[in-house]
């Protein structure tokens, strides 16, 4: 069966997928007010997700990653892990988490075949941590990190989006933490979405002043890795941890784009701001539809655009990351 590739040569081997638009979190750049309810949810089943998986993997797909919302807030979110895991094509298995859950749940999870783990951190000073997330549980959101560390996952990482006048001065007691620590610190562009505008206007900080101070440190840019996607990583000889970047508003930064996002309500997005999500759904009922969802696949894959227009304001259809899973 053909790979998935767009017009301009790219492949899509990474789904991310979303199975719920739910969160507990309050952070001020995605959900400020928390997830607002719009009555009864009707997220993928284990069903749907299991069909869906069954496609993406027969046409290139290696690498899935479980987002949301906050994925663990679903019941069944160890079943979700135990049916992608059980696909022999799917290589790489990875969640990103607010690591609310993980104290509690990361021995399960691993168990069930979830071998990488995100953990979204945006402060190490546990006051800071309560700003910009709206929840007191830095102490153990840190806990889940150790225990993810201590159950053995392949990877794990962080994921701390850049604030100015928030977490912007902290990069010394972030790096202190990976010198003795083993994991990979990414720092995230804050990016404007529909209904953080102001927010953006107010925190927005280029990732580049880190890049030029990193390597006036010694840090070296790590060669490319085709299946990396679009951040930057660093090492140093004498830090066990590294750094990556994410900077979506640097030039060239979709040439690598190799991922496809799918909603927890089923909708492909062929662009984390695109301006509409393409129903597949009504092809996740039977395996009998797996020939009619790849040919929606393909057929969609050739409108993909070359590149973001966060530049000009357009965020597309993503009011918020939590709806698309970031
Ligand atoms: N604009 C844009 N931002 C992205 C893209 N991929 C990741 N990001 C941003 O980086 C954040 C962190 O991503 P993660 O969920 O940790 O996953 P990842 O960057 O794909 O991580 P790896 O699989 O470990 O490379 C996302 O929530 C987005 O904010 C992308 O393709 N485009
Ligand atoms: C939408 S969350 C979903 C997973 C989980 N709830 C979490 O926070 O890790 C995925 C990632 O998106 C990032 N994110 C959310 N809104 C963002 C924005 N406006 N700009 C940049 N990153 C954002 C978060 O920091 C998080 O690392
Ligand atoms: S970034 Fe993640 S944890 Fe924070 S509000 Fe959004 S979905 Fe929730
Ligand atoms: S902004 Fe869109 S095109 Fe660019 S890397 Fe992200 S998903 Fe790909």
């Amino acid at each position: 069966m053909s790979q998935l590739q767009d017009n301009f040569g790219r492949r899509f081997h990474y789904l991310r997928l979303s199975v719920t638009d739910v969160c507990n979190f309050k952070c001020g750049y995605c959900l400020p007010d928390g997830y607002q309810s719009s009555g009864k949810p009707q997220f993928l089943t284990l069903s749907e997700i299991s069909h869906l998986v069954s496609a993406f993997s027969q046409v290139g797909t290696q690498k899935i990653r479980i987002t949301g919302g906050e994925p663990s807030l679903r019941r069944d979110f160890t079943d979700i892990i135990r049916i992608i895991a059980d696909n022999q094509k799917i290589t790489t298995l990875a969640t990103t988490t607010n690591g609310d859950r993980l104290a509690k749940h990361a021995k399960t999870w691993y168990e069930a075949g979830l071998r990488n783990i995100n953990v979204s951190v945006d402060s190490l000073d546990p006051r800071l941590f309560y700003q910009i997330t709206g929840e007191n549980k830095f102490h153990q959101v840190m806990q889940g990190i150790d225990t993810a560390l201590e159950v053995g996952f392949d990877r794990v990482k962080i994921n701390a989006v850049l604030l100015k006048g928030l977490n912007d001065q902290a990069l010394p007691q972030f790096l202190n933490w990976i010198k003795t620590t083993p994991i990979d610190l990414r720092f995230i562009e804050l990016m404007e979405t529909g209904l953080g505008s102001d927010y953006f206007q107010q925190h927005h900080v280029a990732g580049r002043q880190i890049k030029t101070w990193l390597l006036q440190q010694g840090w070296q840019l790590d060669p490319v890795n085709i299946a990396d996607g679009p951040a930057q990583n660093f090492s140093h000889p004498d830090y066990l941890g590294r750094i990556g970047l994410i900077m979506p508003y640097e030039k060239n930064f979709c040439a690598s784009c190799n991922r496809l996002r799918v909603s927890a309500k089923g909708k492909l997005h062929l662009c984390l701001f695109t301006e509409y999500g393409v129903t597949l759904r009504d092809l996740l009922v039977s395996p009998l539809q797996q020939a009619e969802l790849i040919a929606r696949l393909h057929g969609q894959l050739v409108t993909k655009k070359q590149t973001h227009f966060l530049h000009q304001g357009v965020t597309g259809v993503t009011q918020h990351l939590a709806s698309i899973g970031g």
